[in-house]
């Protein structure tokens, strides 16, 4: 595996992470997780038919038989180990997805790629862009996102868990602390609360239920041993050099996620530490929990429309920013094509413009990670500057649970040493980091 500063074969990229490694993470998502997902996918479908069908009426009901249909394909086409087949929708980003594949085919001896052997990054976007192929091949069912239930549902039941954030937020934002010693405390905390929020994700779940029960303010303390890099003394001094300025989040998961993503916006925005904020969401549904501009305006509306005080006070608040521009939405289609993010530059200039802007961009979890360091088998211990390969819009930190078996800026030993204490530890989401990275490797 690659260090940094070796000598040139030192330097030469690690491989990117695959099923062909059978010990790997990849091969149990390919082998098991990703066929669940669909599986779970197509009950869904099936279930809306029988539910809605009489309803919904017979081409509707149709269309969902032929998505459960195309689902039920995609997954025979994974656990056969087919090749990947060109996307045949009139989605926009189309081509995009195909000149991928065919660069693929080209630099794989003109053989297709194949699930047990191609990059894992780029099947797994790839299996998630044949699903929304399914739902644009629809005549009737196009909106539909077959996520939907899930996400709602993840939510519903993370209810009692957001009430008491909601009403902390409530609190700390009325008596919001001028001096900015009193002010680094509540910062760090919703720092790590949004950090931990990156454990409710139902692609790791495999779309078993991952809501947050309990008060996740109360875990904070015991859950600090499990931050394996923690730069947020870094980012709170790079902050108070920024003064007010721009911060971009790069979302992730819907449901209790969000929520911790909002109240860290709000908090950034109370404290006079950001005077805007711009959120980026996915442009259709994504590793089943991913948010999209339905899942953003829902959830809100969700907050307005109950009647607890906190819940319903930051609902309509978050509503008015939307309105005023302290909050802006983008869903730009980069972030659901397989690039990783070092790609951004030459292939979405407009977006990595837009980056720029920023004086601080935070990306949430672990696919967005995953993307930052190119998805390759580096060593632990190489630098976070170093896998971002150049990659470096504005000043980013990344707030990641990790749920993939690849990690950097890790100190030697320390992976080791936390594989002893917890064998899953790369992939159970219990571990984190907070990686923040402010210039661009020489
Ligand atoms: O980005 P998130 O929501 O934190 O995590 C999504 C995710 O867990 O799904 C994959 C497994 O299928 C992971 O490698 C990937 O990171
Ligand atoms: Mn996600």
């Amino acid at each position: 595996m690659a260090a940094e500063n070796g000598t040139k074969e030192e330097n030469a990229l690690p491989p990117p992470l695959s099923a062909k490694f059978k010990e790997s993470f990849a091969f149990v998502t390919i082998k098991d997780r990703l066929p669940v997902i669909l599986s779970k996918v197509a009950d869904t479908v099936h279930r809306k038919k029988n539910n809605l069908g009489a309803e919904l009426g017979n081409e509707k009901a149709e269309d969902l038989k032929g998505i459960a249909g195309e689902i039920s394909k995609l997954r025979y086409e994974i656990q056969t180990d087919k090749d990947v087949v060109a996307l045949e929708d009139t989605r926009g980003d189309v081509d995009i997805w195909n000149e991928v594949l065919k660069n693929l085919t080209k630099q794989n001896n003109n053989q297709p790629p194949r699930w047990f052997s191609a990059a894992w990054l780029y099947l797994e976007c790839y299996m998630y862009r044949r699903i929304q192929q399914s739902v644009e091949l629809s005549k009737y069912m196009n909106e539909y996102d077959v996520f939907e239930d899930q996400k709602k549902n993840a939510y519903v039941t993370s209810v009692p868990a957001i009430q008491t954030l909601l009403t902390y937020l409530l609190t700390s934002v009325e008596n919001i602390p001028v001096d900015s010693n009193k002010l680094q405390p509540l910062f760090s905390q919703l720092i790590q609360v949004a950090l931990w929020g990156n454990k409710c994700d139902l692609s790791i779940s495999a779309s078993m239920e991952n809501s947050q029960t309990s008060c996740i303010l109360d875990q904070l303390h015991s859950l600090e041993p499990f931050i394996l890099l923690n730069h947020t003394q870094q980012l709170w001094n790079h902050l108070q050099k920024t003064g007010k300025c721009r911060i971009d989040i790069v979302l992730d998961n819907a449901g209790f996620e969000l929520i911790t993503d909002l109240c860290l916006a709000e908090f950034l925005l109370s404290s006079n530490m950001a005077s805007e904020i711009h959120f980026h969401g996915k442009a259709f549904p994504w590793f089943v929990s991913d948010v999209t501009s339905d899942d953003f305006l829902w959830t809100l509306e969700s907050l307005a429309s109950t009647n607890n005080l906190a819940l319903s006070r930051f609902g309509t608040k978050w509503q008015q920013r939307i309105q005023d521009g302290t909050w802006v939405l983008h869903f730009d289609k980069f972030w659901t094509t397989p690039y990783v993010f070092e790609e951004m530059k030459s292939k979405c200039l407009t977006l990595h413009s837009e980056l720029s802007k920023a004086s601080l961009i935070i990306f949430k979890g672990d696919l967005n990670y995953r993307k930052l360091v190119g998805d390759l088998n580096w060593d632990t211990t190489v630098s976070f500057e170093r896998s971002l390969q150049g990659f470096h819009p504005a000043p980013l930190v990344s707030l990641r649970a990790l749920k993939c078996d690849v990690v950097v800026g890790l100190k030697p030993g320390q992976g080791e040493e936390t594989k002893v204490k917890d064998e899953s530890w790369m992939i159970n989401g219990n571990w984190s980091v907070i990686c923040f990275c402010d210039k661009q490797l020489k």
